[in-house]
């Protein structure tokens, strides 16, 4: 992707066909796995306005984000392998780990964050949804030169992929955007594995 200095971002905005996007969003939003993880902040709790749900292919690994632990289940339900499966075969990329967002309306948000280094690919089914990147500052220095905020729409169906040094060097973000009434799941799938139980 262009205008992104430093990193390493790839953006397909038909990756599979409208229809298939509608029936696995459809289908996702019944998994019995989703919560709403908490957060400490200050010392205090604080439970998110996005629901998750996590999978990894292997009960003994385990996955943290920003610092805390994220329940995992195992093993992946057969949609969620059919799904994994599509897009592991047209990148030529095998993952371990699947996290799904569910933003239910434009009121959720993630807000600014890095995230492990490993590929990550993600796809997005349902409500479009704006993404932003920032330039990571360091010591009140950006990171790369030439490095300014990007934003583009996420469609229903798109795959986005980001590697290299990308969370070295960039923040990433999806805002509220209050209008926006319907909901929108994105699967994030990651290679990591270098924490055990
Ligand atoms: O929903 C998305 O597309 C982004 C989610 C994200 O950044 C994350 O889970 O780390
Ligand atoms: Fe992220």
């Amino acid at each position: 992707m262009k205008g992104l200095p430093g990193a390493t971002v790839f953006y397909q905005h038909e990756f599979i066909d409208e229809d298939t996007a509608n029936r696995w969003y459809t289908q996702l939003t019944e998994l019995e796995t989703w919560y709403r993880p908490t957060l400490s902040m200050c010392g205090k709790p604080y439970v998110q306005s996005r629901y998750i749900a996590s999978y990894v292919k292997s009960p003994s690994l385990n996955a943290r984000y920003s610092g805390h632990s994220v329940k995992v289940n195992h093993p992946y339900p057969p949609l969620l392998e059919e799904i994994q499966r599509t897009v592991s075969e047209r990148l030529g990329v095998g993952f371990e780990h699947v996290l799904l967002n569910w933003y239910q309306d434009g009121s959720v948000h993630i807000g600014k964050h890095r995230d492990s280094k490993e590929v990550i690919a993600s796809l997005s089914l349902g409500a479009k949804r704006t993404f932003i990147m920032h330039p990571y500052m360091s010591n009140g220095e950006k990171k790369v030169v030439g490095a300014e905020v990007k934003r583009w729409v996420l469609g229903n169906g798109s795959l986005l992929v980001m590697q290299g040094d990308t969370q070295e060097n960039w923040k990433h973000e999806i805002p509220k955007e209050p209008k926006i009434e319907e909901g929108r799941i994105s699967l994030n799938f990651r290679q990591l594995v270098h924490q055990k139980r």
